[in-house]
C-alpha cells in the first residue's frame, strides 16, 4: 500500500449516518447481519438510525500479512432466523469492501440480501449495493477502533531528516 487514510470516530460516524440515510430511503429491512468484526461498528449506528432491533453476525477471518489480504474462513455462519427471512429484507453491513473476497463469501451465504459498506475500493465496488466513499485500491484505511491519540512530530522536523 502506498498511501494511508486515518479515520476519526467523528468522520466514521458521519459517513455511517450518510449511509443510513440512503438505506432509510430504500427501506424494507427487517434485520441486519453484521460482518464481524469491522461491520459491528457501523451496524450499531445503522440499527439505531433505522429502528432495527434484530441484529445478527457472520464472523469471518481473512488471513493477511501486513497489508496483503489472503484466504477467508467463516468462523460463525448466519442464524436460522436470518436465513429464513426474505433475503431482500436482510441488510448485510460491513465497514469496508477491499478486494471483495469477504463480500463474495458472505453473499454466497445469503444470495439476494442487500450488501452495504461505508467504504469501498475499486476491486470490491461491483459487489456492494450501497457505499458512501470510494477509497483508492492502494490506500490502507486505519479505522478509529484500531488507533489512538498520539504525539505527532512537526512536519518540518520530519522533512529535515
Ligand atoms: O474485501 P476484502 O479484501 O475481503 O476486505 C474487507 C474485509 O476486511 C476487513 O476485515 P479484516 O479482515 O480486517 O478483519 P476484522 O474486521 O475482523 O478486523 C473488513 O472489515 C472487511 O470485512
Amino acid at each position: 500500500m502506498r498511501r494511508s487514510l486515518h479515520l476519526s470516530w467523528d468522520q466514521f460516524h458521519a459517513d455511517t449516518r450518510t449511509l443510513a440515510q440512503r438505506l432509510a430511503e430504500r427501506g424494507g429491512f427487517s434485520a441486519i447481519a453484521a460482518v464481524a468484526r469491522g461491520g459491528l461498528f457501523p451496524a450499531g449506528v445503522i440499527a439505531r438510525e433505522l429502528g432495527i432491533r434484530v441484529i445478527e453476525t457472520i464472523c469471518v477471518v481473512s488471513y493477511h500479512e501486513d497489508t496483503t489480504r489472503g484466504e477467508i474462513a467463516v468462523l460463525k455462519s448466519l442464524s436460522e432466523d436470518i436465513l429464513a427471512r426474505p433475503p431482500q429484507e436482510v441488510l448485510i453491513v460491513d465497514d469496508l469492501v477491499d478486494t471483495g473476497n469477504t463480500a463474495r463469501v458472505v453473499k454466497a451465504q445469503l444470495p439476494g440480501a442487500y450488501f452495504a459498506t461505508i467504504y469501498a475500493k475499486p476491486l470490491g465496488l461491483p459487489l456492494v449495493d450501497a457505499y458512501v466513499r470510494e477509497i483508492p485500491q492502494d490506500t490502507w484505511i486505519y479505522f478509529p477502533w484500531d488507533t489512538g491519540l498520539s504525539f505527532q512530530e512537526p512536519i518540518g522536523a520530519r522533512n529535515s531528516r
